[in-house]
């Protein structure tokens, strides 16, 4: 559905300055796939999606979309696909359900169909009770979801979606993502979408692509991303230090744990598959007399990921300090 090749994208900032929002960008998009581009502010991730949009014309490399390419044909690109961009839904006069219909009439549909899709986007959306509402009076959630209507009144097999959750409360952010969600049942639509929020993309993407500098740094399941780059991490703590110091021999010599370090009486590691392999080193202790006072095993994230690739975390201002799962 989309295939990107070495995609380049420089803009010209000043007199002999630019700006490479995106550098050798490859990857493709599966018909039926949600995937989530996450990176920190100015990564280039909606400059990515406003080229697959045909809105910017890409400097290098090439990417067609919905099997027509984007420099050679972007308005024909704009009619096969829904984009729902930042801001989208101007505070205006005009009623939903016009605004609603206008679109169908801008992408040509015959009424019969206008009628169709927007009844149906209605009810899939909730919008039954907004239709005769003006643009302006709706709240922010509610004019994200008549967004999301109107990049869909056309029936696009593909959507693209940049930050659609983002300045909502969490309550609309869930309830949105049900929409998201029921939008893929019922329509099959691929969707490639922008998020801030990790834990979306954890949850509601099949695959990932972390861009960092206009890179693509990592594309894959995020259970994937997590185990290959970062696996649990579990800090054991003892009575003593010289106990601590025979325990993390001990994880040496019967796991696969990296990173092995002690700190005081306390040892901490990271593991693959920590779920199962803490058990057998707490086997392994307890059959050497050595008493484990308090185990903490923490589910890595999205971010501990990008912590890992670049150093750097995708929240700003954090350091690293994941939620643990199981405290014993
Ligand atoms: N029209 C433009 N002219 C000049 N520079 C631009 C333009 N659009 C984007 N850039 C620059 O390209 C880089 C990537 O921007 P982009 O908006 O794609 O990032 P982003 O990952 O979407 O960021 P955010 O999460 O803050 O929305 C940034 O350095 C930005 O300043």
């Amino acid at each position: 559905m989309i295939s990107v090749k070495e995609l380049g994208c420089r803009f010209r900032v000043r007199r002999n300055e630019h700006v490479d929002a995106l550098k050798d960008v490859s990857f493709s998009v599966a018909e039926g796939e949600l995937v989530a581009l996450l990176g920190p502010n100015g990564a280039g991730k909606s400059t990515a999606l406003r080229v697959l949009t045909g809105l910017v014309p890409p400097t290098s490399g090439s990417a067609s979309v919905a099997g027509i390419d984007v420099v050679a044909d972007p308005t024909g690109v704009r009619r096969r696909i829904g984009f729902v961009g930042q801001g989208n839904g101007a505070a205006h006069e005009q009623r939903v359900d016009d605004e609603l219909h206008a679109q169908g009439r801008a992408y040509g549909l015959p009424r019969a169909d206008i009628r169709a899709n927007v009844a149906e986007l209605v009810e899939l959306l909730e919008l039954g009770d907004l239709l005769t509402r003006p643009v302006r009076s709706l709240s922010g959630g509610q004019r994200r979801r008549v967004d999301i209507a109107l990049g869909l009144v056309p029936r696009p097999p593909l959507l693209f979606l940049d930050e659609p959750t983002t300045g909502l409360d969490p309550h609309h952010r869930a309830h949105l993502w049900e929409h998201v969600d029921g939008l893929r049942r019922t329509f099959n639509t691929t969707i490639l979408l922008t998020t801030h929020y990790l834990e979306e993309a954890d949850e509601h993407a099949e695959r990932v692509l972390v861009i960092d500098h206009g890179r693509v740094i990592a594309d894959d399941t995020a259970a994937r991303l997590k185990r290959d780059h970062v696996g649990h991490r579990v800090t054991l703590d003892f009575d003593a230090a010289d106990e601590a110091v025979r325990a993390a021999k001990t994880v040496e010599d019967t796991t696969t744990a990296r990173d092995v370090g002690v700190d005081g009486a306390t040892v901490h590691l990271r593991v693959d598959g920590g779920d199962t392999v803490v058990p057998l080193l707490l086997r392994s202790l307890d059959a050497e007399g050595t008493t484990v006072r308090r185990l903490v095993l923490t589910e890595p994230t999205l971010n501990d990921v990008f912590l890992e690739l670049t150093g750097r975390s995708l929240r700003e201002g954090d350091r690293y300090h994941g939620e643990p799962e199981v405290t014993v």
